[in-house]
């Protein structure tokens, strides 16, 4: 069947049917995809709605967007919940051979009249051009910085961070200031966080989202006394690592905060107790991995490990499926997640796609540069600061210590941090176009 064509200033169209007629009517807008003017085909012989470009498709993804798929995506407001933002409708009520009746093509989007009871749908430009071109903008955290033992070469401030009075004062916008921080340096700390006792911690917390719950509980205030049967109730030098890797979903939020440090057996008061703390910005890591050792970076990026945590009477967990150290975001060509205890790690099993010995000289090249002292971010937690890292990125350790020293912080989920930089750095509207597609 002859296709309708959106010709010039007015829509001009060969009546197909005598039923649906396009009436002559005035100024037809048509956007400009860049240098590309768009117009809608109604093209009734396809079940889907072309577009045709002045200058040629290039750019173009693809030049026609399903009838369904664009049906099922009405955001009108009785096709979506306007309190729940939930689809508010039966996609499967919709006739599979929906065609549009009327197309009308406007300044900010395209209006549709579909055959489905003539309902009526409109489409922005910007919804359309970001499938017709395929370059869906994610809602991702902003350009990573790499950190490593000197932070000397930032724009910001070094280290990150924001202050308690400050997130007291104005949330919304500290804790915006806060979480676009982490995003980007991979951590932050919150200065002037009372000491007296865990309580405020817990609570500035929970002003980024709320504290997930594990086998350790919820906030923690820890001491080294094996409370639980973890090496971080211990005094002992723990290497770079990052938490939970027994968990489908590891913690994408860690936080510590140094209440005190003490020993009373210290012979001066001045003696180095220890307990310095270390981050590794594990993304940095694994770039120089990927640069010095490709093959090693294929490995620990394919090698699927199994991860556990045993030592609890009762507990013992490991996730829906085997994970590699290195988990890369294959559509964003980047980074995903780092993965790495040592120590919490299963056996390396002989049919991960290379054998135990390659995934062991992978394994001990990243080691390497773990270690690496322009790569290994020492310092020394001091009472009132607050440090929350992301344990999708960042490695964390100690070095060893004497005396009683307490902690305390939580883990937080990734999608909830994420959810909160977004919300506390974009408009609302801005977040929904994105991320419901
Ligand atoms: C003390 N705190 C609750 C933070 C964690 C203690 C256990 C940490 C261990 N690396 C793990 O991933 O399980
Ligand atoms: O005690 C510290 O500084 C770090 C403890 C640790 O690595 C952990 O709790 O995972």
């Amino acid at each position: 069947m002859a296709p309708w064509i959106y010709q010039g200033r007015t829509l001009a169209c060969r009546v197909l049917r005598p039923s649906v007629l396009f009436p002559k009517t005035g100024h037809q807008y048509h956007r400009r995809l860049g240098t590309i003017v768009a117009k809608p085909v109604v093209s009734n012989s396809s079940d889907s709605l072309s577009f045709s470009y002045e200058s040629g498709n290039q750019n173009m993804k693809r030049t026609s967007l399903p009838n369904f798929w664009l049906r099922d995506n009405c955001r009108c407001r009785s096709c979506v919940h306007q309190d729940t933002m939930q689809r508010n409708f039966n996609t499967f009520d919709i006739p599979k051979d929906v065609r549009p009746l009327k197309v009308e093509t406007q300044h900010s989007g395209v209006q549709i009249r579909w055959s489905d009871n003539a309902h009526e749908s409109f489409y922005t430009w910007e919804f359309l051009e970001s499938y017709l071109k395929a370059d869906r903008p994610q809602l991702e955290p902003v350009e990573l910085e790499y950190f490593g033992a000197d932070g000397s070469q930032y724009s910001t401030a070094w280290p990150p961070s924001v202050q308690n009075q400050d997130i007291l004062s104005d949330e919304t916008k500290a804790v915006g200031r806060l979480t676009d921080l982490i995003s980007k340096f991979g951590f932050a700390f919150i200065t002037g966080v009372p000491i007296e006792s865990g309580e405020a911690t817990e609570k500035l917390l929970e002003k980024i989202a709320f504290i997930r719950h594990t086998h350790y509980g919820g906030f923690y205030d820890f001491i080294p006394n094996l409370a639980m049967a973890d090496t971080a109730y211990t005094n002992i030098a723990l290497a770079a690592h990052t938490d939970t890797t027994y968990f489908s979903d590891p913690a994408g939020l860690q936080a510590f905060h140094l209440l005190s440090h003490s020993d009373p057996n210290a012979k001066d008061g001045t003696a180095t107790l220890g307990g310095q703390s270390l981050l590794v910005d594990g993304f940095y890591a694994a770039s120089l991995l990927k640069e010095e050792d490709p093959k090693a970076f294929q490995v620990l990026s394919q090698v699927r490990l199994p991860w556990h945590a045993s030592g609890n009477e009762g507990i013992t967990i490991s996730p829906d499926k085997l994970y590699p150290v290195l988990e890369v975001d294959d559509r964003m060509g980047k980074m995903h997640r780092v993965r790495w205890n040592n120590d919490d790690r299963g056996v390396v099993p002989f049919d991960g796609g290379f054998s135990p010995t390659e995934w062991y000289d992978a394994a001990r090249k990243w080691n390497s540069i773990l270690r690496r002292n322009s790569v290994e971010y020492w310092f020394q937690l001091t009472p009132g600061s607050l440090l929350v890292f992301n344990n999708w990125r960042v490695l964390h350790g100690r070095s060893a210590f004497t005396g009683v020293r307490r902690m305390c912080g939580g883990y937080i989920n990734r999608d909830d941090f994420i959810s909160r930089w977004r919300n506390t750095n974009y408009h609302r509207e801005e977040i929904l176009r994105r991320i419901i597609g």
